[in-house]
């Protein structure tokens, strides 16, 4: 059984609500607790945890220890996002720690390179991505399936129609540093999906700010990732509430996903 069960599409809605979801890559890492309580006490919906390994990306971050060091302090939603070859090792590691969702890279599946997602075929799923999916859920935790900027997104739909993944994560920048630069062209990828699946939660991960959500919000994202934008507010809570106010005036607009 998961903890926290997902939210669902309402009628009227064209995706299901927004959930916004600060990176505690950002934060302060010595003051881990008090960093995660206050962006819940300013609204965040989730909290999203970048693990890193040195290999898949060339930064390292954090491991399951501190998400089960973090779980004793918060009863928030923990969205893991493993950046890692090889996700499968650390699922039992996760799910003890009190994760929530085990995000992992669809690329992982094929290989550490950049380019292994050639080796993925689009119309049948990967046997190692199916595996890792019911690892997961089998765990206990809801199922991300990650992007990287260059993956086309056409490779995520057969594991979305078979019902493997809860979510999916549009990279919107290269995976392995805050701060960087929004790539708009990559957020277009989310209208692909939210045509096919208006229930899916589709998540936007990189560059993400008041200034560049609307496009995302535009192309059908409704799980918004920030880390940088929120963590160096002034007031975290206003920017919390603006990129909230951004996907639900796109999710009632009643405009096709662009
Ligand atoms: O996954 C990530 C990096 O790989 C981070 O979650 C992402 O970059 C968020 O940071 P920012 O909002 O500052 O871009």
């Amino acid at each position: 059984m998961t903890r926290i069960s997902l939210p669902k599409r309402s009628e009227g809605h064209d995706r299901p609500p927004a959930i916004i979801a600060p990176s505690i890559l950002s934060s302060d890492f010595a003051r881990l607790a008090d960093e995660c309580k206050r962006m819940v006490d300013l609204g965040a919906d989730w909290l999203h945890v970048d693990v890193m390994d040195g290999h898949f990306v060339p930064n390292l971050t954090l491991g399951a220890p501190i998400v089960a060091s973090l779980r004793k302090h918060t009863d928030a939603f923990l969205d893991c996002h493993l950046m890692t070859t090889n996700p499968e090792l650390w699922v039992k590691d996760f799910a003890k720690a009190g994760a929530d969702m085990i995000t992992f890279h669809l690329e992982a599946a094929a290989g550490p390179g950049p380019d292994d997602w050639h080796s993925l075929a689009p119309d049948q799923p990967h046997p190692a991505v199916v595996d890792m999916c019911h690892g997961v859920r089998a765990a206990g935790m809801h199922v991300g399936l990650a992007l990287k900027p260059a993956t086309p997104v056409e490779l995520a739909v057969p594991y979305v129609e078979q019902g493997l993944v809860d979510m999916v994560l549009v990279m919107t920048v290269e995976p392995g540093f805050g701060g960087q630069s929004f790539m708009a062209d990559k957020a277009a990828k989310a209208a692909v999906l939210r045509k096919k699946f208006p229930d899916l939660l589709i998540q936007v991960d990189g560059g993400l700010a008041p200034a560049t959500v609307d496009r995302a919000a535009a192309a059908g994202a409704n799980v918004i990732v920030a880390g940088s934008a929120v963590f160096g507010a002034a007031d975290p809570g206003v920017v919390i509430q603006q990129l909230r106010e951004s996907v639900t005036a796109a999710a009632t607009s009643g405009n096709v996903p662009h």
